[in-house]
């Protein structure tokens, strides 16, 4: 599953809580995009999810469910990708909620579908950090921490730098992308246009922009060859 990630640089993030219009919804598809996320950290069902996938399924692209419930465990996606929050204190968004999915699907799970992302929530205005207890209040010493236990201790294919809602600090993604080495460094959050979408592009693996599809769906499709276009910075060139 690695591999299919692997040339991920630029993805919508679609909530499935949120309405989307056919028009948008197949602008985005078509965009050129890399991949679809499905994902939200709070009211996503079985029902609202199915209707998204079967939505997206008329397009040609791959879809990842982000899996935030069990009640939406859909079957049907192309990958299934596991948040585990490093900087919460409330071990239920590390291990719990993992361990009763475990409990609950066992032998139904495909686990060769799925992915862990190592999450350093960083935006504590948000619902994500408010649903996880988030400790947002880290430096770039603090992150680059997280990231390095995601990256070299835990070994996972993914950390993902939350800023959900607001745009990051960017010497705090470069701290990062200066240790992680081996997982594939995602962003997302606040980008509202190409400028930022380059500025995250140069430094990040795979770029996630999900908000502004919804309030300026124009402005969101231009981050797609503004990511195209920006060459990602060699680590020895930060
Ligand atoms: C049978 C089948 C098809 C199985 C496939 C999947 C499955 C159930 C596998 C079982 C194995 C397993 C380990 C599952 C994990 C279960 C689980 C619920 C884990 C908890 C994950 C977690 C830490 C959730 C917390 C919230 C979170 C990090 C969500 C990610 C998405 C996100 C941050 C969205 C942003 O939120 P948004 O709502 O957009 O925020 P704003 O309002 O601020 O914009
Ligand atoms: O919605 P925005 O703020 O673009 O963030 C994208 C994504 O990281 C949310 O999980
Ligand atoms: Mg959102």
């Amino acid at each position: 599953m690695r591999q299919m990630i692997e040339p991920w640089r630029h993805v919508f993030k679609l909530d499935p809580d949120r309405e989307l219009g056919d028009r948008e919804l197949a602008a985005v598809c078509q965009s050129g995009t890399d991949a679809i996320i499905v994902g939200g950290s709070t009211g996503v069902t079985y029902e609202n999810t199915v209707s998204l996938l079967a939505r997206i399924r008329q397009y040609d692209l791959p879809c990842a469910l982000e899996v935030s419930d069990l009640e939406a465990a859909v079957p049907g996606f192309d990958l299934y990708m596991i948040p585990m929050v490093l900087n919460t204190a409330d071990t239920s968004w590390i291990l719990g909620h993992h361990r009763r999915a475990i409990e609950r699907f066992g032998s139904l799970i495909p686990w060769e579908l799925l992915l862990t992302e190592g999450y350093i929530v960083l935006n504590g205005d948000s619902s994500v950090a408010r649903l996880t207890g988030a400790d947002c209040s880290l430096d770039a010493a603090a992150a680059g921490a997280y990231a390095q236990i995601a990256d070299k201790l835990m070994n996972l294919p993914v950390v993902y730098l939350e800023y959900s809602g607001t745009y990051g600090d960017m010497e705090i993604v470069r701290e990062v992308r200066e240790l992680v080495e081996q997982s594939q460094l995602f962003y997302g959050g606040g980008i509202t246009g190409p400028e930022e979408a380059m500025q995250v592009a140069a430094l990040c693996d795979t770029v996630v922009v999900g908000n502004i599809i919804y309030s300026n769906v124009e402005q969101a499709l231009l981050t797609v060859q503004a990511v195209r276009d920006t060459r990602q910075l060699d680590r020895e060139n930060l």
